[in-house]
């Protein structure tokens, strides 16, 4: 048994199996929730979900089995009042019998100590959780209904669509659902074609992440549009939008698993071992799992605290590149990056985006020289765009920027 909580000089206990079960299935629950994004990016709702329910099934089996008991205790509690009554009313009629009271103040008092002294004990004892209650079941019935506005077609436009890395934003308006004043994109325009790097640059908070996000649709635009190859991405299933994209930022989320497995993650269809090792020597983190003891049954420990940055950044790209994705999106992926480490993730990344389209955003400008095209971002629109030489010459925002950085 394990101390649940503790209201007063009271002390509720559970048994440990639920105690555990209550604790594995909460940890599923809060890891999922709280790392939603990469969880969605990456399809594995379902896993999550089926994960939750076994793990807290012992914890229902129990409970359902207690109810019995409880059901069982509360019969007796309930059936003792009425003894007592019975009770009661027999040595009142004694009472009646014998003359000693009258038959009316028998019934009165029994009456009224009975039902009044239970009434009070009942309501006492249940109003503090009846209060607590309607506000549990009131943020509950909030949550369960809500809808997500981001939701698949009735009639998706391509069955089973799998993008070739063509995307593009046009016209796009974009506020925040929580933050309506503020419009982060303005009549925002980008073509990005097929198999080349589009880099993402300007000042923080001009809207670059924004614009990656539009594109795995996490929003819909309040005007224009998001498409892949020509599609708007409202008419195509969530799953086939994420499904041809790989995308690694600043923080790579790792779940408290092996290594293996994160990768695993990353996958559509279920990795095979081959697959897993293919996605890590690419990602160039092969030798580094296998001179673990434990190669990659390794637990990384919870978000990954076992190994290094640069370390869960190759693994994040692995599990990138596991899934095969003709798109690439790299927010920031060696920012948080030492200089050693850096170079191994930025070699990393260079061969990642061979033969795939890739939208990069790098603060650091040395990074995005060799893209196919360079975005400037300013105050959510498209400031300035092309290749390193031709925006040098421009002597605009991307030459200040450089200026500024390499100065
Ligand atoms: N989830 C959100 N809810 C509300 N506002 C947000 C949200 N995410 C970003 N913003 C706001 O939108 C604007 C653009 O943010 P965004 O993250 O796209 O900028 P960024 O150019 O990527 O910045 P940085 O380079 O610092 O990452 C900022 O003003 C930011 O505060």
């Amino acid at each position: 048994m394990v101390v649940l909580y503790k209201q007063g000089r009271m002390t509720y206990y559970e048994s440990t199996e639920t105690a555990k079960s209550m604790e594995a299935s909460s940890k599923i629950a809060v890891e999922a929730v709280a790392n939603v994004r990469t969880v969605a990016s990456l399809g594995r709702e379902n896993t999550f979900r089926d994960e939750y329910a076994k793990n807290l099934k012992p914890a229902l089996d129990l409970a359902k089995r207690a109810s019995h008991l409880r059901g069982l205790v509360f019969g007796l509690s309930r059936g003792i009042f009425n003894f007592v009554m019975a009770a009661a009313i027999y040595y009142g009629g004694t009472l009646i019998v014998n003359e000693e009271v009258e038959f009316q103040v028998v019934f009165q008092s029994a009456q009224a100590l009975l039902m009044g002294s239970s009434g009070a004990a009942q309501a006492f004892a249940f109003a503090p959780n009846f209060q607590k209650g309607i506000q549990a079941a009131g943020r509950i019935i909030t949550l369960l209904g809500r809808q997500s506005k981001i939701v698949d077609p009735v009639h998706p436009t391509a069955n089973n669509f799998s993008g070739s890395g063509q995307a593009s934003l046009q016209n796009v308006q974009f506020r925040y659902p929580t933050r309506p004043n503020i419009q982060v994109l303005k009549d925002f325009n980008l073509e990005i074609e097929r198999g080349k790097t589009v880099a993402l640059v300007g000042a923080s908070g001009c809207g670059k992440s924004t614009v990656i996000q539009l594109l795995q649709r996490y929003y819909d635009p309040n005007e224009g549009i998001v498409a892949q190859d020509s599609l708007p991405l409202p008419k195509l299933k969530l799953v086939d939008v994420r499904k041809s994209i790989g995308f690694v930022q600043q923080e790579p989320i790792l779940f408290d698993r092996t290594i293996g497995e994160n990768i695993a993650y990353g996958s559509i269809t279920n990795a095979t071992m081959d697959s897993i090792i293919e996605a890590a020597q690419q990602a160039n983190i092969h030798n580094f799992i296998t001179s673990l003891p434990l190669g990659y049954d390794t637990n990384i420990g919870s978000k990954g605290t076992q190994l290094s940055g640069g370390q869960k950044q190759r693994v994040a790209i692995a599990r990138a590149l596991i899934r095969r994705p003709k798109m690439l999106l790299l927010d920031e992926a060696t920012s948080a990056l030492d200089t050693e480490s850096e170079k191994v993730v930025q070699e990393a990344l260079d061969a990642a985006k061979a033969g795939r389209t890739c939208v990069m955003i790098a603060h650091r400008l040395s990074t995005v020289r060799d893209a196919n095209l360079i975005c400037v971002v300013h105050d959510g629109q498209v400031a300035e765009m092309g290749t390193h030489a031709e925006l040098f010459k421009l002597k605009g925002l991307y030459y200040n920027l450089n200026r500024v950085q390499y100065s």
